[in-house]
């Protein structure tokens, strides 16, 4: 990301420099009215030659030197396309030079489940002082004494992400009692686990107020601050299910999806604002060991291949993209398959792969474990 604006930047000057050029001495717009003031100076064209000829010969060096401006800008653009490929792939085989977060405030969100129990964890043990977010009090409360440990200041907070005012509040409380969040980990997710025409329309809702419309509320939130220092990090923890789908979560993969849009969209502002400062990394893992998907399988043969991730290793590997700035992280880095055939292969060439993988019917034994919970009273119907 850096490497891109550092390139563009002197990439759009020369662009700048040479439309200037030629917009202020040879346009023909008659809004540029720099070409009347040049010519009065000196010889006009249309005294020497006749006027069709001049207005042709103007029109031609304006045309021509459009031509060059948009070659110059071709040429730059593919330097700076080579330059960011090259960079990547080196990256992907050396070790990146991760930031120290030491003393910064970081806010995490669904701090009581499973990963934002680690994030907390391992952002403590770089020194970073927490706010943790949950609506599941205890959980919360048990993330917090555990990061405590590791001897960083925590602040928890029980805060409901499915109602913005839930969220505008705390936000409020988090600014007055502790001070400016630097790092925001939208973490907390939910999925309804039911089919479609089967779900209360309550729990297919939340899945999008948690998964997606949180993350208006929360950057809303917090980027102000952000934007004055030009300094902060926001992280996305979407899914592979943001990238491609699946049969039987539609709720979900909307929700994920809205998160992936939602993140690009972002970061194209923040580049856009020249807000370089403030970096953004989108993670996508693929199913985790959490027990949210309980259940969910692909074909046995391929499982062994693909097994389901460790939670430890998955926040490690986002911790590494965090800290090393990285716009986007997949996991494991086999997921960037499903993504790019999905966009790639015709529809039915997806279809075909995803019988023989198995990955057309993976949600149903996950289905059928939340029905079988929610009637035996484990989980709670909406
Ligand atoms: N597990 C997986 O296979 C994968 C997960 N992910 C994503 O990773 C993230 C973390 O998942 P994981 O740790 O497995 O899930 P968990 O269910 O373990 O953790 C989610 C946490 O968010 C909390 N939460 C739910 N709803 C709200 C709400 N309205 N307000 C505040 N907090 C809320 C949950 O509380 P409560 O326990 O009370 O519900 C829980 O503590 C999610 O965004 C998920 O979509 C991505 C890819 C794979
Ligand atoms: C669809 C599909 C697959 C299975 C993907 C699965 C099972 C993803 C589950 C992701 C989860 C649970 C994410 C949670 O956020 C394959 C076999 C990889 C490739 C073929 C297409």
């Amino acid at each position: 990301m850096n490497v891109h604006t550092s390139q563009s930047a002197p990439r759009s000057s020369t662009k700048k420099a040479l439309l200037l050029v030629a917009s202020s001495t040879l346009s023909p717009n008659p809004v540029h009215t720099s070409y009347i003031k040049w010519s009065s100076n000196r010889t006009p064209l249309t005294e020497t030659t006749s006027p069709e000829l001049g207005g042709l010969l103007v029109w031609f060096i304006s045309f021509t030197c459009s031509i060059m401006i948009v070659i110059v800008d071709l040429l730059l653009m593919l330097i700076d396309l080579t330059y960011s490929i090259i960079s990547a792939i080196i990256q992907t085989f050396l070790r990146p030079r991760l930031k120290c977060i030491d003393g910064e405030l970081c806010l995490i969100t669904g701090a009581g489940g499973a990963l934002g129990r680690l994030f907390a964890l391992e952002f403590a043990k770089e020194g970073a002082h927490l706010v943790l977010w949950d609506c599941n009090t205890a959980a919360n409360e048990r993330t917090a004494e555990l990061a405590r440990e590791l001897g960083v200041k925590v602040h928890a907070y029980t805060v409901d992400l499915s109602k913005r005012h839930s969220i505008y509040q705390a936000a409020d409380l988090v600014r007055a009692e502790v001070g400016e969040v630097s790092i925001l980990v939208n973490n907390a997710g939910v999925v309804a686990g039911r089919r479609l025409l089967d779900c209360p329309d309550e729990l297919l809702e939340r899945t999008l107020l948690v998964n997606c419309h949180a993350l208006f509320w929360m950057t809303k939130a917090f980027l102000p601050q952000m934007k004055a220092k030009n300094c902060g990090h926001i992280v996305t923890v979407a899914s592979a299910l943001g990238l491609f789908s699946t049969a039987c979560v539609e709720d979900y993969c909307a929700s994920k999806y809205g998160a992936v849009g939602f993140h690009e969209s972002l970061t194209h502002e923040l580049l856009a604002e020249n807000l370089d400062g403030i970096k953004t990394t989108l993670v996508c893992p693929y199913i985790v060991d959490t027990g949210m998907f309980a259940g969910c399988e692909i074909r046995k043969e391929i499982q062994t291949l693909i097994p389901p991730l460790e939670p430890l290793y998955t926040v490690q590997q986002s911790m590494k993209a965090i800290l090393g700035e990285q716009q986007m992280i997949c996991i494991p880095r086999l997921m960037y398959i499903p993504f790019l055939t999905r966009a790639l292969l015709p529809w039915d060439a997806n279809v075909a792969t995803y019988r023989f993988m198995g990955g057309d019917k993976c949600m149903l034994p996950f289905i059928k474990n939340v029905e079988l919970k929610t009637s035996n009273g484990l989980i709670k119907s909406s």
